[in-house]
């Protein structure tokens, strides 16, 4: 009897790939919502023509010009519901078509930045949870890149290493899941005499972590033996975190460090990049950029992960299934990438800022999954060293055989010969007239370094895949405060702007590169802050009409009142349905709507600003990084849901001035058309000031109700209330010819 040839040859399954049957309806929509859009900038342009005095000609210009972004905005997220798929990974199959002495080296980097906005104590922990990932040790090497260029965080990992030789083994023995050990000693671990110890140990450890850090110094107490103080003697007096010279220090060294069961441990080093204060570092690309090439002196291993300081690893099977896809030889050659999703603990239940990013960390790569492949989003992702050399079929070769992926070390880690090399490729000079940052590397050129590279890569043709299991592969740090979180996004939006008004500008040189669909991904991301446009718009200038009683939006009895009614209803249901069925709540969603609002005014339109004063060479603008510290206070009121403002941020003043003029003017109108106004007319104003009105009672709140710390300053109030009137002011004087 014959076997069917396809079962004789037929391999196990590592990885499925499925789309999902929601996209025709949606492809409907988008189609009758197209029009709806075409025809309503039509009778935006019609009005503006029929206008009869300056006033109304400039105000349907406005209008015209806001909910043209608005179109634009819409039109480029219906990319990402084009073709969204869903992937499945077998890690149970692959020791079928795989040994485990077949497994590839991996190199793990972590970028820290700052001992003070990021705990030494979380550097370690997330550390060791990927030092901890079932895996064998001898092909594990973790990197950590310390930009802050602290004896401090040195300290904490030396520490981390001598724990690491017993929780490794530990986690090893007990099959633990959380091998992050902050993690482990929160959940409900078994308690076991052996937990017990490890408990005490990792107290023990931390406490010892923490009291140096809070002395600021490494002093003799705490240095055990020769090897460190050697170390630790490299921060001489001219020594700043600006100016100072590499350090490379290998904490652990694989088949030489062992566990204390006797296994090897893996490879952990320490790299501060040489900083100097005539040498541009490129910050997280920069530090990156030399963790390529320190790593490819020591290790060179086929795949990188990259990770934040404050991601620790969730899952220790991760490399098995990240190994589904990098064994496959039909996808090897073409992908370049496997991104997880960014996922965070300690939300809060509705997610007050929004900071879980639904869309961009889940949605959007999982629509892009189903045509080229996710964008990358800086942290927990997976690369094949290859991509950082040119296209898939286009190799850029770097500078020094050493430094290509093809290359094989041959010495230990620690010989003389691959330090020396490794010092020197560390150099703040080295990458002067060179390809990296450019077209080798992570690219330079935008504060958003992680979308920019990834968004260059798949313009070479690379392409990505999305994996997000249900258990999260990584769990982040959010920022707790509202200071923080526009910070935060501020900082995107003047990289993201970067890149759209580029020559690389996704509207041009994406859609060319790659296609249309794909294009219109990235350009969605780019283009992001230009949201500011028409929510300022839309957050002042109905209601400053309102308050003089100028009608601007259709009647009621209008007809082309329920386009505006379908346009609304239609984008927020579609936005909800699409957030609740991604495992969303109506509460979270509300939360992620209000702070979209609350970014228009705050750091969407603060980052299109900065970016202006960039591109006029005005100032210039930083890295400013993410605290990671939590304060008792602030964390108790985080958890129970407050907003934090506290702080006298210079964008709480338009939000708490929009927040005042909205209030006036929904009280305003509506007292206006008790008194006989014209409500016909007024509804949509009176309507969009009071869906405002909701949105901001938090802001309220904070200015008049809480007497907590985390209120709105007096003076912000103050600031914004007086604006509120000069606008107020100058509105009703406007002339109505
Ligand atoms: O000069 C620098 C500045 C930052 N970092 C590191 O970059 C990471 C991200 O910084 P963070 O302050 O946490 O910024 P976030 O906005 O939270 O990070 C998101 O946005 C960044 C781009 O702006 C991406 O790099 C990140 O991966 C992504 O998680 C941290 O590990 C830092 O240590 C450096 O290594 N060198
Ligand atoms: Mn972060």
């Amino acid at each position: 009897m014959e076997v069917p040839a396809a079962a004789a040859t037929a391999k196990p399954l590592l990885h499925t790939l499925t789309f999902s049957r929601a996209m025709v309806a949606n492809h409907l929509f988008a189609a009758i919502y197209t029009c709806a859009v075409l025809a309503l900038l039509y009778h935006h342009a019609l009005t503006a023509l029929s206008s009869t005095t300056f006033l109304s000609f400039s105000l349907s210009l406005a209008f015209l010009f806001s909910d043209f972004v608005f179109g634009f905005m819409w039109s480029t997220t219906q990319s990402f519901l084009m073709r969204p798929a869903h992937r499945r990974v077998f890690p149970e199959n692959l020791r079928k078509v795989m040994r485990e002495e077949d497994f590839p080296a991996m190199d793990v980097f972590i970028c820290t930045a700052d001992p003070h906005k990021e705990p030494p104590v979380s550097v370690v922990n997330t550390a060791l949870s990927v030092m901890a990932y079932d895996y064998p040790a001898e092909k594990l090497s973790v990197y950590v890149s310390d930009d802050g260029g602290s004896d401090l965080t040195l300290f904490a990992l030396v520490e981390a290493a001598k724990f690491g030789s017993h929780w490794l083994p530990f986690c090893r023995r007990n099959k633990v899941v959380e091998r992050c050990p902050e993690a482990y000693f929160e959940s409900n671990y078994p308690q076991s005499n052996e937990s017990k110890q490890m408990k005490v140990m990792y107290e023990s450890m931390k406490k010892w972590v923490e009291n140096v850090v809070d002395s600021g110094k490494v002093t003799d107490d705490y240095i055990t033996n020769e090897q460190e103080r050697q170390a630790f003697n490299k921060w001489t007096r001219g020594f700043t975190r600006h100016d100072h010279p590499t350090v490379i220090q290998v904490l652990s060294e694989v088949g030489k460090d062992k566990d204390i069961t006797g296994e090897s441990m893996p490879n952990l080093i320490y790299v501060s990049r040489q900083k100097s204060r005539n040498s541009p570092h490129h910050f997280k690309g920069g530090a990156l950029n030399a963790l390529l090439r320190v790593s490819a002196v020591m290790t060179n291993a086929p795949i990188i992960l990259t990770l934040d300081c404050d991601m620790y690893s969730n899952d220790p099977q991760t490399l098995h299934r990240v190994l589904c896809y990098f064994s496959d030889a039909t996808i090897c050659s073409k992908v370049g990438y496997i991104q997880f999703p960014q996922r965070f603990h300690g939300l809060n239940k509705n997610d007050i800022y929004a900071c879980e990013f639904k869309r961009l960390f889940l949605i959007h790569p999982m629509g892009m999954d189903g045509l080229a492949g996710p964008n990358h989003v800086g942290t927990g992702c997976f690369f094949s060293r290859r991509v950082f050399f040119g296209g898939p079929s286009s190799f850029v070769s770097p500078e020094l055989p050493e430094l290509r992926p093809d290359h094989v070390v041959k010495e230990p880690i620690q010989a003389q010969s691959i330090l020396a090399m490794a010092h020197r490729v560390a150099d703040c000079k080295y990458e002067d007239q060179s390809n990296w940052g450019s077209k080798v590397g992570f690219r330079y050129g935008s504060l958003v370094e992680d979308y920019y590279t990834g968004y260059r890569l798949q313009c070479e043709g690379w392409q990505s895949v999305f994996c997000h299991p249900n258990r999260p592969a990584f769990l982040g740090d959010v920022p707790i405060t509202l200071n923080d979180v526009l910070n935060q996004n501020k900082r995107w939006s003047v990289g993201l702007l970067e890149v759209a008004f580029s020559k690389y500008s996704p509207v041009t040189f994406g859609v060319q590169s790659m296609g249309p669909i794909m294009g219109h991904c990235y350009a969605h991301l780019a283009f992001w802050p230009i949201w500011s446009i028409p929510l300022t718009i839309y957050a002042f200038l109905p209601q400053l009409a309102l308050l003089n009683g100028v009608s601007i939006f259709p009647k009621v009895s209008d007809t082309w009142f329920f386009l505006y009614a379908f346009l609304f209803l239609g984008a927020y249901a579609q936005d909800c349905l699409v957030f609740i069925l991604c495992e969303g709540t109506f509460l979270r969603w509300w939360s992620d709507q209000r702070m979209w609002m609350l970014r228009g005014v705050t750091s969407y339109l603060f980052g299109s600003i900065e970016f202006l004063t960039k591109c006029l060479g005005i100032a210039t603008h930083g890295f400013n990084l993410t605290s990671k510290v939590l304060d008792g206070e602030q964390s108790k009121r985080y958890d129970q849901g407050t907003f934090e403002f506290g702080v006298e941020s210079p964008m709480f003043v338009p939000l708490s001035t929009a927040a005042i003029v909205n209030l006036i003017a929904f009280f305003g109108g509506l007292v206006g058309v008790f008194r006989g106004g014209d409500f016909d007319g007024l509804f949509v104003q009176i309507f969009v000031a009071g869906f405002v009105v909701v949105n901001c009672w938090p802001i309220y709140e904070a200015m008049v109700l809480r007497t907590d710390k985390g209120r709105m300053p007096t003076k912000t109030t103050l600031i914004s209330t007086f604006l509120a009137w000069a606008l107020y002011t100058a509105a009703s004087h406007t002339p109505h010819i």
